[in-house]
């Protein structure tokens, strides 16, 4: 079933368009992958598809327009863990309990035993219970990565939306953080922007690459990448074998010392 469904969306900033025209639907149970090259759109489309910045087009959640939703209500179903956000002057505890924000009034925020169990344990799977005292302003890159994906799971949203979660942290958290998202796709559906194809055509269940503002294409691993298609889009020679994984495709790069005269 289709959990969001994205129609032409056109969106960009003052004096640039950047997405130029982009749908795609991400099906309930999915891990989707975004990717294409440095500036093509993908922190933008992150950024439309949450209200951050204006756009055009239609966008719906189980066939309602997204603009029907309040801020709230849009945040009880969608977290989103975006590249770079600020670091608020708080301490880990008090960042991951905002996760909890969305179910509760202004009026009302002591959490619930249950919310404080949540906490507990997501805390203590991703390896950073001994981070809960220590201000946001003094944790690596890695650690406030970390950090943000629990807060985004301690919100237990139906669609997670990550930019780039595992841009900073070394190849064991990377597994960890896919290895969850694949365990809890059945309850979240998950949308995650990746550099890494190789990450990407591990753990998605479909890849959509944009290209220049534009979707290129959308579909399972094996048949979105390709290597004429990594090659036009990106300007890079590959070489793309099935992995041993599931034959999945596996994308090698090909450094120039490799290449004939006249392929260069
Ligand atoms: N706040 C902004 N104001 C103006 N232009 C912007 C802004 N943010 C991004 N852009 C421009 O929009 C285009 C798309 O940027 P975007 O961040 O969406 O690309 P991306 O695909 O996420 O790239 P990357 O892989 O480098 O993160 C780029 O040309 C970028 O320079």
């Amino acid at each position: 079933m289709t959990l969001l469904a994205v129609e032409n969306l056109v969106a960009g900033y003052k004096d640039k368009t950047v997405l130029r025209g982009v749908s795609f639907t991400v099906n309930e149970k999915e891990i989707l992958g975004i990717l294409g090259p440095n500036g093509s759109g993908k922190s933008t489309l992150v950024r439309a598809l949450t209200g951050a910045i204006p756009a055009s087009g239609k966008i719906t959640y189980k066939e309602v327009p997204m603009y029907k939703f309040s801020r709230q209500k849009l945040a009880c179903f969608m977290a989103v863990v975006s590249q770079s956000p600020p670091r608020p002057a708080m301490t880990v505890d008090h960042y991951l309990m905002l996760g909890r924000y969305p179910y509760h009034g202004v009026w009302d925020f002591g959490l619930t035993m249950d919310e404080k169990k949540l906490m507990r344990d997501l805390s203590k799977e991703f390896g950073i219970e001994y981070l809960l005292e220590r201000k946001l302003s003094e944790l690596s890159g890695g650690e406030f990565q970390l950090v943000q994906i629990v807060r985004a799971l301690v919100q237990q949203p139906e669609l997670l939306i990550l930019d780039e979660p595992t841009a900073h942290l070394d190849i064991a958290h990377q597994v960890r953080i896919l290895d969850w998202l694949e365990r809890i796709k059945q309850q979240t559906t998950v949308m995650v922007v990746f550099h890494d194809m190789n990450l990407a055509s591990l753990y998605c269940d479909r890849v959509m690459m944009l290209h220049e503002g534009l979707v290129e294409v959308i579909g399972e691993p094996a048949a979105a990448l390709t290597y004429e298609r990594i090659e036009r889009v990106f300007g890079v020679p590959v070489v793309v074998y099935p992995s041993p994984m599931e034959q999945r495709p596996h994308v090698y790069l090909v450094p120039k010392r490799f290449l004939q005269r006249g392929e260069e």
